[in-house]
């Protein structure tokens, strides 16, 4: 059954995403770039806060965005992952190293940190055997995910169904969860289920079609409806809120 994944900006809009059940919640600021992060602080509170949630959502967060070098890349991936969340969410382009940046990562891996990559599906060709899936299961990441760095077009410009089905079959072979984004809208959750991804990640959608709004929560609940009927589970029980600080 294919999840859903839901960006959030700051922790402002956290009680606004939880009704709607998203399975992984995303601490990642929008404004701030593809993988803006927030603040480390913020993130920390955040895995403090929804510990005691019955049912939370799993926590990933972004690292920010980076050039392709290991020396700014591990450091910041040490960094978040010091947080606690459950998943550390990595971007790689093919500019510069990415496969150095993937191999210093290796010991965080080792040291048990969940790794996810993001990989760029409007910078890396269309074909799975471009992308460095062999190198990043073999570092030890957990997941691989396919999203957009530029936002001005979705995921399935960039990429037809059919090669996005190449990647998610090639990725779970090789052990990785997967995940798939890119200004995704409600529209492509049947196409892009049926595919059988781990999960579908959003932002755009869940604030009414610009990124950098808020979260609105009745665009939410419209994505959490399209989810439940792509997947025809039951929704999930609403978690109760966490106070705000
Ligand atoms: O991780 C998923 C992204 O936040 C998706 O953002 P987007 O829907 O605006 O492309």
């Amino acid at each position: 059954m294919t999840g859903w994944l839901a960006s959030v900006a700051d922790r402002a809009e956290i009680p606004l995403i939880l009704p709607a059940g998203p399975d992984i919640l995303d601490l990642k600021d929008p404004a701030a770039g593809a993988l803006g992060a927030w603040a480390v602080d913020d993130i920390a509170a955040t895995v403090r806060e929804l510990a005691a949630l019955p049912d939370r959502p799993r926590l990933s967060a972004t690292i920010g965005d980076h050039p392709m070098r290991p020396d700014a890349v591990e450091p910041a991936a040490r960094w978040i992952a010091a947080t606690g969340v459950d998943f550390v969410k990595i971007g790689f382009a093919p500019d510069g190293a990415p496969d150095r940046c993937i191999d210093a990562l290796a010991p965080l891996a080792a040291d048990g940190v969940q790794l996810v990559a993001v990989l760029f599906a409007d910078l890396w060709p269309p074909d799975p055997g471009c992308l460095p899936i062999d190198r990043l299961a073999s570092a030890g990441f957990r997941g691989a995910m396919l999203d957009t760095a530029g936002k001005r077009h979705g995921l399935r410009h960039h990429w037809h169904d059919a090669q996005l089905s190449s990647f998610v079959c090639c990725a779970r072979a090789h052990g990785l969860l997967t995940g798939l984004a890119g200004s995704l809208r409600a529209a492509d959750i049947p196409a892009l289920s049926a595919l059988s991804p781990d999960y579908l990640g959003f932002r755009g959608a869940l604030c009414g079609g610009e990124r950098t709004a808020g979260i609105d929560p009745q665009a939410a609940a419209r994505i959490a409806a399209a989810m439940t009927g792509s997947s025809g589970a039951t929704p999930p029980p609403r978690p109760s809120q966490p106070s705000r600080s």
